[in-house]
C-alpha cells in the first residue's frame, strides 16, 4: 500500500526530498525548482504532497495524507488539539522562539505591551503564563519591522541562527522554547499502514541521526 506524506513546503520538504533521494527512493518528475505539488516515486511506494506548513496537520488528521512532516512550533500555533499522533522527532529545522526588541533599548515589561507575532497563539500563552497583560498583533511575516517602525514594543518569533534579528539592529530579550520538525500520522492508516510507516520512519531516522 503507498503511503502519502504531506510535507510543509520550504526548508523542511527539501531536506525530507535529499533523505528520500539518498534513500533510493526516485522521484522522476521532483526538482527542488519545479512548480508540481504532487510528487510519486517510480517504484509507487511513495506520494509526496508540498503544502503550506499551517495546513499538514489538517490533511493528515482529516485523511487526505497518511503522514506529515512539520515544525513543532507550526503544530502548536495551528493544530494544538488536532487528532493526530506525532510519532517521530526528525531533529532537523531546529529554532527556538524568542522575545525581540530593539537592541540596547529597556522594555518596561510592568506596562501592557504590544507585541508583533506570527504566533500569537504562542505569545500569548508565553505572556499569560507570566502574568503579563499584553496586545497582540499579528503579522505574516518581516516580523522584525515591527518594533522599527513604532508598531510594537517587542516581537515574538523564531531564530534559528540570529542572522535577521542582527541584521536589523534588534536582540533576543528572552528564549522560551525550543522546536525541530516532527512527524505526524493519521490514526486510521497508523494501524492500516503500520509496517510501511515504520519502513518510512527507519528511513528517515536513518539520516536524521547523521544530520
Ligand atoms: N530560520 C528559520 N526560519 C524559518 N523557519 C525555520 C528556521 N529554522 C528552522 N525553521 C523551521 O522550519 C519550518 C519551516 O520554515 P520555512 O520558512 O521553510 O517555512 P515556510 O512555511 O515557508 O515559512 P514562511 O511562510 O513563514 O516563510 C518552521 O516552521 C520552523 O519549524
Ligand atoms: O535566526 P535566523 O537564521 O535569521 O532565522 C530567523 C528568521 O527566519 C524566519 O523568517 P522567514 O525566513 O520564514 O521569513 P518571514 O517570516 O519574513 O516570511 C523568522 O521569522 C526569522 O525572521
Amino acid at each position: 500500500m503507498a503511503i502519502h506524506i504531506a510535507l510543509a513546503k520550504g526548508r523542511i520538504h527539501k531536506v525530507v526530498m535529499k533523505y528520500l533521494a539518498e534513500s533510493g527512493y526516485d522521484f522522476p518528475t521532483y526538482s527542488e525548482e519545479s512548480r508540481k505539488l504532487i510528487f510519486e516515486d517510480a517504484k509507487g511506494q511513495l506520494k509526496v504532497t508540498l503544502v503550506k506548513s499551517p495546513d499538514v496537520a489538517v490533511y493528515v488528521e482529516r485523511g487526505a495524507a497518511d503522514v506529515g512532516i512539520v515544525g513543532k512550533d507550526v503544530l502548536i500555533e495551528e493544530a494544538p488539539g488536532a487528532d493526530v499522533y506525532e510519532v517521530m522527532d526528525l531533529g532537523i529545522g531546529r529554532c527556538r522562539m524568542a522575545v525581540a526588541g530593539i537592541a540596547g533599548k529597556k522594555v518596561d515589561m510592568t506596562k501592557r505591551i504590544t507585541i508583533g507575532t506570527k504566533y500569537p497563539r504562542i505569545a500569548r500563552s508565553y505572556f499569560e503564563a507570566n502574568h503579563h497583560s499584553v496586545d497582540i498583533i499579528k503579522l505574516n511575516g518581516s516580523v522584525e519591522l515591527a518594533p522599527i517602525v513604532g508598531l510594537s514594543d517587542v516581537i515574538v518569533d523564531i531564530v534559528e541562527t540570529g542572522n535577521t534579528l542582527k541584521a536589523n539592529g534588534l536582540e533576543v530579550l528572552k528564549y522560551f522554547m525550543d522546536f525541530s520538525a516532527r512527524m505526524i500520522c493519521n490514526p486510521v492508516s497508523f494501524k492500516m499502514k503500520y509496517n510501511e510507516i515504520q519502513q518510512l520512519m527507519d528511513v528517515i531516522r536513518e539520516h536524521s541521526m547523521k544530520a
